[in-house]
C-alpha cells in the first residue's frame, strides 16, 4: 500500500470530512474536497476557521507547510492523483458503497480507501470494489482536528497490509490508531457511546432528568476521569488497596439490578422535539460555532495539561508536536 501520502481526497465535508481537511492541512498534507453540497466552500470554511484558531492555540508556530485546500467538481477528479482517500459522506450503505466504488474504479491499487462510517460493516462497504483489499474503516471523532483517536477496522477482504498502512499514516498525523481487530457494527467505541445515548434518551423521556441535568451529571464527574484513565483504570482504583477483583465482588452483583434500559426508546416526535428543546435552551442562543469554540478552547487545555502530564492523549500531541518540528527542519 502507498507510504507516502502527500494529498488526500476528501469525499464528503461535511463535521467529519472539513475537520480530516483541517488536521491533514496543518500536517503538510494537500486535500482535495468532491462535495455536492453548493454551500460546501463556505461551511468547510468555517470549520477550518474554527480549526486555525484552536490550532494556533496548540501549536503556536504554523506549520512548515500548510497543505492546500482545493475542491473538485465530481469524486473521480478529486481522487485523480491523490494518496489516499477519506471518504466522510452521510451514514448510509448504499451510499457509501456507491461513492468506494467509483473511488477504486479510478485509484491506482496502492491508494487506500477509508470509510469514516461510524458503525457500518467494511465487508459490505467494500462490497462493490474491484480491489476491496484497499479499503479500511478510519472512523474518527470529533473535532477531528483535535482529538486523535481513530478506530481501524478491516472487513472479510481487506489486505493484511492495509490496516497497518493506514494506521501508519494516521499516526503520522497525530492520531491514536487503535486496531478493532473483530468486525462488529458500531466498532469499539460507539458502543460504549451509544450505550451512555440510549440510557440517556430514556432518562429524557421518562422525565427523570432533562438533557441539562444529565450533561452535568457527566461533565462535573465520570466526564472529567475520562479524559485520562478510561472505565477499568478507574474502577481498579474504586476498589481501593484491593483492586479490581474487590471491586467487582462489591459492586459487581449491581449490574445485575434493573437499572438500566437495553432496549433503545422509540424516537418519537416528542421525544425529538423534547431532546431538541431542551438542547437548544441549554445552548441559551449561543450558536454552533461559537459553541464549537468554547468546546475547542477546552480540548486543547486538556491536551496540553495531558501533555505535560505525559499521559493519554497528551502522548499523541507530544508526537504530532515532535513529527511537526521534524518537518520543519526539512521543508
Ligand atoms: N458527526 C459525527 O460526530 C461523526 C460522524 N462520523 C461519520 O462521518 C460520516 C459523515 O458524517 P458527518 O460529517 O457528521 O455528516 P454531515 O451530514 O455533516 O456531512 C456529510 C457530507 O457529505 C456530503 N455528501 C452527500 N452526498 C455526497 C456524495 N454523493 N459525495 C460526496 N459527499 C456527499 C454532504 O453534502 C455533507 O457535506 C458518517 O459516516 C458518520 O457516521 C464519524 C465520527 C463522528
Ligand atoms: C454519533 N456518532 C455515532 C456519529 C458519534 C461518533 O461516531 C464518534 C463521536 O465523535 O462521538
Amino acid at each position: 500500500m502507498r507510504r507516502d501520502i502527500r494529498r488526500v481526497a476528501l469525499l464528503g465535508a461535511g463535521v467529519i470530512g472539513a475537520g480530516w481537511a483541517a488536521r491533514l492541512v496543518e500536517s503538510g498534507i494537500d486535500v482535495v474536497v468532491a462535495d455536492p453540497d453548493p454551500e460546501v466552500h463556505r461551511k468547510t470554511g468555517a470549520v477550518l476557521q474554527n480549526a486555525e484558531r484552536a490550532l494556533r492555540a496548540l501549536f503556536p508556530e504554523p506549520p512548515a507547510r500548510r497543505g492546500s485546500v482545493d475542491y473538485a467538481a465530481s469524486v473521480e477528479a478529486a481522487v485523480d492523483g491523490a494518496d489516499f482517500v477519506q471518504e466522510s459522506a452521510p451514514e448510509r450503505e448504499d451510499l457509501k458503497r456507491a461513492l468506494l466504488a467509483r473511488a477504486d474504479a479510478v485509484a491506482p491499487a496502492d491508494v487506500i480507501l477509508a470509510t469514516s462510517t461510524s458503525g457500518l460493516l467494511p465487508s459490505r462497504l467494500q462490497a462493490d470494489c474491484r480491489h476491496p483489499g484497499r479499503v479500511v474503516v478510519g472512523h474518527p471523532f470529533n473535532p477531528v482536528y483535535l482529538l486523535p483517536l481513530v478506530e481501524v477496522c478491516g472487513g472479510a477482504a481487506t489486505a493484511p497490509e492495509t490496516v497497518p498502512a493506514a494506521s501508519a499514516f494516521y499516526a503520522s498525523i497525530g492520531m491514536h490508531p487503535l486496531h478493532v481487530r473483530t468486525e462488529i457494527d458500531g466498532f469499539v467505541a460507539d458502543r460504549l457511546l451509544e450505550a451512555l445515548w440510549r440510557e440517556a434518551l430514556h432518562l429524557v423521556n421518562d422525565g427523570v432528568a432533562t438533557t441539562d441535568e444529565i450533561d452535568r451529571a457527566i461533565c462535573h464527574g465520570a466526564g472529567l476521569r475520562w479524559a485520562f484513565m478510561g472505565t477499568f483504570g478507574i474502577y481498579r482504583l474504586a476498589g481501593g488497596e484491593a483492586g479490581m477483583r474487590h471491586f467487582m465482588a462489591q459492586f459487581g452483583p449491581a449490574l445485575k439490578l434493573p437499572w438500566t434500559r437495553l432496549e433503545a426508546p422509540e424516537l418519537t416526535e416528542a421525544l425529538v422535539d423534547r431532546v431538541s428543546e431542551q438542547a437548544e435552551a441549554q445552548a441559551a442562543g449561543r450558536s454552533v460555532r461559537d459553541m464549537e469554540r468554547s468546546r475547542d478552547d477546552a480540548l486543547v487545555a486538556i491536551l496540553r495539561a495531558l501533555e505535560a502530564q505525559g499521559i493519554g492523549a497528551g502522548a499523541d500531541l507530544a508526537r504530532w508536536r515532535q513529527g511537526r518540528e521534524i518537518m520543519s527542519k526539512f521543508d
